[in-house]
């Protein structure tokens, strides 16, 4: 199978290229090649590198910054997803288009089903929506795959944050009052290299459409926090104190869902597909990060 995948550095590109091996080939496209902001430059690279099944993983994700610039945000996330989608229909290739539980807008107190209502809370948000709207209206023959709290031993995230902090610091105040699903980009490989043969090999309707993929088990970025500085010391570093604290305390340019938890049953039940818990996959990361460095 061959995976064509937009983007070259980002975190779950990175993974895929990684966990390919031998069940797939991944080609990854990104800039200047193929630039989500030009519409010629998606299909023509799209067109060249012929695959069996699309991966839209290239993004707009600085969730801070975007409330700044939103018309980029939007020029990457909803224009470019819908350039991606067009050229996938007209190569009738099957897309699987990334998606985000900042979609939501936090205010439920149990997990998300697909059919919930969106209700984004800042700029991220809004233009990863209306890149999912995007894709619908290019390409009915896609999956949208929300996931969450990306974490990877590869580029910008909160894992390796902490780390970074945690170096110089004794304690680090983090907010105990954001839930989510922490996931592991290597996870979401695996997981997207599952879908992608079966889209490529199954035409069954329900197997399109949206779904939640994210690590199994729940935290808060507190929680998160802990378990890090946890898996550090086991690697020998010195202990760090998470200081709990709450979004009010700590304010940011984006507003961010208090409660952003996805019900990942949808997945499990039509793929067969279920992530490990993420606290498996944080050691593996953590030792990785920390073996490196
Ligand atoms: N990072 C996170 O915590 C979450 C990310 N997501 C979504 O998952 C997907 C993958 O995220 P990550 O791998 O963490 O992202 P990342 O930020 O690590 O990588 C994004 C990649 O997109 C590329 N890119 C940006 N603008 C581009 C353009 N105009 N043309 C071509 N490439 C461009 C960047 O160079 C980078 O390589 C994205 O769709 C993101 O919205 C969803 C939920 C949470």
């Amino acid at each position: 199978m061959r995976v064509v995948v937009t983007g070259r550095q980002g975190q779950v590109v990175t993974s895929l290229l990684e966990r390919a091996a031998e069940r797939a080939e991944v080609i990854a496209l990104g800039r200047p090649d193929l630039d989500l902001e030009d519409e010629k430059s998606v299909l023509a690279a799209l067109e060249s590198a012929k695959g069996d099944v699309i991966v839209n993983a290239a993004a707009y994700t600085a969730v801070d910054k975007a409330e700044q610039e939103p018309e980029k945000a939007m020029r990457v996330n909803a224009a470019g997803a819908g350039f991606v989608a067009a050229a996938a229909a007209t190569l009738n290739t099957p897309l699987i288009q990334l998606s985000t539980d900042y979609v939501f807008d936090g205010a439920l107190t149990r997990p998300y089903l697909e059919s919930d209502a969106t209700g984004p809370t800042g700029a991220y948000g809004r233009s990863k929506l209306e890149g999912e709207a995007r894709v619908q209206q290019a390409q009915p023959n896609a999956v949208i795959l929300r996931t969450a709290w990306i974490y990877s031993p590869f580029g910008a995230n909160f894992v390796r944050t902490m780390l970074r902090l945690g170096a110089s610091r004794d304690e680090v105040g983090v907010v105990a009052d954001q839930l989510g699903n922490p996931t592991a980009a290597l996870d979401i490989a695996d997981g997207v290299l599952a879908i992608a043969a079966r889209l490529r090999d199954d035409p069954t309707p329900e197997l399109r459409g949206v779904f939640h993929m994210t690590g199994a088990g729940e935290a808060s970025w507190a929680d998160f926090a802990e378990a890090i500085f946890a898996a550090a010391q086991r690697c020998g570093r010195k202990a760090v104190r998470v200081k709990r604290i709450t979004t009010a305390d700590y304010p940011t340019p984006a507003k961010r869902p208090a409660n952003s938890r996805l019900d990942c049953g949808k997945l499990a039940r039509l793929y067969g597909v279920a992530l490990p818990h993420w606290r498996q996959s944080l050691d593996a990361c953590v030792e990785r990060l920390l073996s490196s460095t």
